[in-house]
């Protein structure tokens, strides 16, 4: 079997970067130390060279992910190993290893590339999940995310069949609580949107689909494919495997074009890294300050506040500042716990601060 390399998304650019005596691949699963690659002579298991190998000891972000490209070298005892990770154009890190995930080498706070490459994001958030409407607020804390991995967030209302009246009013407040962000209403099971969904892949982009159980993630994925790729939910509950069960590790080529990345790192990715984020998704709020009489205003109360103003006035939803001020405290301790870096100036803070105590308690009378 051979592949065109240009459908799953080989570019010029990337071919500048290719080292000598190599050929191109990309990643479509990770398995311990090894990776199930297509090439275009085929998709071959390859184990990787002690210099990736030394390079992801030392930083785990280094080690190959789904949806990486990277150069393979035939080795004269016959086989192909991974020579080199090529650049990424975009990466959901996060932050640490979780207890459970696959392949994670180091378990003290480093990054762990979870897919790379990735050009779209679908958030996906259904209508309804059981009895409450769309969460606003999950669609907020994923589109952050989504734009901080460098990927261009999509979000798709799904289940929209569940919802007959009020979809254009649930449409409109989504559209608020994502700005500058394409908002789609899908139904999987009539077939809405679907196709629309699918003409975002035009040619050879890659996406994910993030978003709660249940959404209807795989149905969604299935539908795409033309056919059950993934287990859904009935599938799973009907064989006895329950609900988190998804095992696929995939890059999956969509018969349109395009590609679905489906790993279950993405599937439970929370909220990591994204104070940048935060910043794109409140941009209105982020362009309110900027008009507020105090650089560093604070928003509770100082004279000037144009956040504050906009509250009274009705033009900022309440809901939205506090989704502002929570997402941004956990996007601070989020960072405090995974950059070392920022972990170590905070050290030296303290230090200088409990100096200063101390001198201070030494020079009172
Ligand atoms: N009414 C309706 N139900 C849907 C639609 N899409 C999916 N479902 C149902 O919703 C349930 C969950 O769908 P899944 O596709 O398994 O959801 P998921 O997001 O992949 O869930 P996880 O694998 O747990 O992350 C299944 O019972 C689907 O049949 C839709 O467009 N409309
Ligand atoms: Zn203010």
């Amino acid at each position: 079997m051979s592949y065109d390399l240009s459908l799953l998304g080989w570019t010029e650019l990337l071919a500048g970067g290719l080292p000598a005596d190599t050929v191109p691949a990309r990643v479509s699963r990770v398995d311990r130390g090894a990776a199930e690659v297509i090439a275009a002579d085929g998709q071959h298991h390859v184990k990787y060279s002690a210099r990736v190998r030394r390079a992801s000891a030392a930083d785990p972000v280094a080690l190959p992910c789904v949806g990486d490209w990277v150069a393979i070298r035939w080795l004269p005892e016959g086989r192909y190993e991974v020579d080199e990770v090529l650049p990424r154009s975009t990466a959901f890190v996060r932050g640490g290893v979780s207890r459970d995930s696959v392949g994670g080498l180091s378990g003290d706070g480093q990054g762990q590339v979870l897919a790379a490459n990735v050009d779209l994001v679908f958030v996906a958030e259904p209508s309804m999940h059981s009895t409450d409407f769309a969460d606003l607020g999950r669609i907020e804390r994923l589109v952050a995310l989504a734009w901080e991995s460098g990927g261009t967030p999509v979000v798709l209302i799904t289940k929209s069949d569940l919802f007959e009246k009020g979809l254009d009013d649930l449409l409109d407040d989504v559209r608020a609580a994502a700005p500058g962000v394409a908002v789609h209403a899908v139904s999987s099971l009539h077939g809405d949107g679907v196709e629309l969904v699918g003409e975002y892949l035009g040619g050879s982009r890659t996406a994910v689909i993030l978003g709660p159980s249940g959404a209807g993630k795989s149905t969604l994925v299935n539908a795409l494919a033309g056919g059950t790729v993934m287990d859904t939910q009935q599938v799973r509950a009907a064989d006895g495997r329950g609900r988190h069960t998804t095992v696929h590790r995939e890059l999956i080529p969509l018969p349109g074009g395009g590609l679905i990345i489906d790993t279950p790192g993405i599937r439970r990715i929370g909220l990591y890294d994204m104070a940048e984020g935060v910043e794109l998704v409140f941009s209105d709020i982020e362009a309110l300050a900027e008009l507020c009489r105090f650089g560093d205003c604070g928003h509770t109360g100082e004279p000037g506040c144009a956040v504050l103003e906009a509250l009274e006035s009705g033009r900022l939803p309440e809901r939205r500042l506090v989704s502002w001020r929570k997402l941004q405290r956990e996007a601070q301790w989020m960072a405090s716990r995974t950059d070392a870096r920022l972990r170590k100036e905070q050290q030296n803070k303290w230090k200088i601060i409990h100096k200063e105590m101390r001198r201070s308690g030494r020079n009172r009378p």
